[in-house]
């Protein structure tokens, strides 16, 4: 069978690839316009430290792994050589998603090519490896992150764990529960103890305790923070808070870009997993969708602007859509743009389908929450507001003017 490496590297160049190939599982390269019917869930070459015989996890359509082994003997110039062509179809993959409006780019662990004057290799300092915003820094900080993680826990050793984790909680049945229990959105509190845009939120951050008194608080169900570099948090966050007997459905929220991460945060514990469409293109979202489904775990799809949110709608499947308030490029809040998504034929055809909307981010009093709720979400996402306050739990009393626990 033949099938797409699953990274997106990025181009720095402007023009067309010279080769529109892809890679076939055997580690040849094959026609795209043949059309592809496997993914592979990590790329050819993903780390300066390979083992001898490096055995690279891959992923099938259908969910399944396959191994390959990798020779350690590759010379120097058939690296170089293969870093390239891993290059260029990066650059075919980056216009493919810029055809769909995405600005974020891709780029191979590897980074870009290196060039070579006599003994000397270097790589250029270009717009091309340079990140434009810090949304792409994130991403290709994750890209590389991914592909170190996956060569510790392959997603052999993953599937093996699954057998033995707990079944997941029903997300979004939790937070229909509540809105028709309340009256009000159901809430999904997040535990984050910094992000890029507001700093560090809360000094004496005790995840599982924070959790402890959303819960008692009322909220529906919790969004606990992974990334570690950007917001300090872990994936085991997740773990420790499933372990302590929370009950509230966990989201696992990532910055997902392939499949392995889906299964790790279900081995963590997390019952649904962040798909971000300023960063995945529609091809990806449905494919991590139905990996999702095949988990049992929600996908919370995450859309900014009209051009995301009609793309998304197109896409089968979607039971989950978050309208973020924040620009992720500019850190900019605005709350009437989950009014504006929301308004006309959208607002229609989210209400036909019964999608469940949740109202993301700069949420802070109950003229907010009344503000979003009037627009149609059945659910909201807070963070700074209630991560805050010394009691948390009481933060959300106050975010909604009333006591939502009862
Ligand atoms: O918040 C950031 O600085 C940020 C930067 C880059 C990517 C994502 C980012 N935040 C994720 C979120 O949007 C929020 O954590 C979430 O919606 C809660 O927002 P808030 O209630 O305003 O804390």
């Amino acid at each position: 069978m033949e099938g797409l490496v699953s990274f997106h590297a990025v181009s720095s160049f402007t023009c067309r690839p010279k080769f529109s190939f892809l890679k076939s599982t055997q580690g040849t390269l094959v026609d795209p316009r043949r059309g592809n019917s496997l993914s592979l869930a990590s790329s050819s070459l993903s780390s300066s430290s390979t083992p001898a015989i490096r055995s690279q996890q891959m992923e099938t359509k259908d969910g399944s792994a396959a191994t390959a082994p990798i020779r350690e003997s590759e010379s120097k110039s058939e690296r170089s050589a293969l870093e390239i062509k891993e290059w260029e179809v990066g650059m075919f993959q980056n216009e493919v998603a810029a055809s769909q409006g995405i600005r974020i780019r891709r780029r191979p662990p590897t980074g870009p090519p290196l060039h070579y004057v006599g003994p000397f290799e270097f790589r250029l300092q270009n717009e091309g490896n340079t990140p434009r915003n810090i949304l792409e820094e994130i991403i290709w900080n994750k890209d590389t992150e991914v592909s170190k993680l996956k060569e510790k826990k392959p997603l052999s050793l993953l599937m093996k764990a699954m057998e033995n984790v707990p079944p997941t909680r029903d997300f979004v049945g939790a937070l229909r529960e509540a809105n028709s229990r309340t009256g009000l959105p159901g809430l999904i509190a997040e535990v984050k103890k910094a992000s890029p845009s507001r700093g560090v939120l809360r000094e004496d951050f005790d995840p599982v305790e924070i959790a402890r008194a959303y819960e008692k608080g009322g909220a529906a169900c919790l969004s606990v923070l992974a990334d570690e570099k950007y917001f300090k948090g872990s994936f085991e966050n997740i773990e420790a808070i499933r372990n302590a007997g929370v009950k509230c459905p966990l989201l696992c929220k990532e910055f997902i870009i392939e499949a392995w991460q889906i299964y790790y945060a279900r081995v963590k514990g997390a019952d649904a997993i962040l798909l971000i469409a300023a960063v995945l293109p529609d091809l990806d979202i449905s494919y991590l969708t139905k990996i999702c489904k095949r988990l049992g775990l929600a996908a919370l799809i995450e859309v900014h602007d009209e051009r995301e949110m009609d793309r998304v709608l197109g896409i089968e499947g979607v039971e989950l859509i978050g309208i973020n308030n924040r620009n992720l490029e500019t850190f900019e809040v605005d709350t009437s743009n989950t009014k504006r998504l929301l308004e006309g034929e959208r607002g229609k055809l989210i209400r036909e389908r019964d999608i469940m909307v949740v109202g993301e981010s700069g949420l802070f009093t109950p003229d907010d929450i009344a503000y979003v709720q009037e627009a149609g979400v059945k659910a909201v996402l807070v963070g700074e507001s209630i991560v805050k306050k010394n009691d948390p739990g009481k933060g959300i009393a106050e975010l909604f003017g009333k006591d939502i626990s009862l």
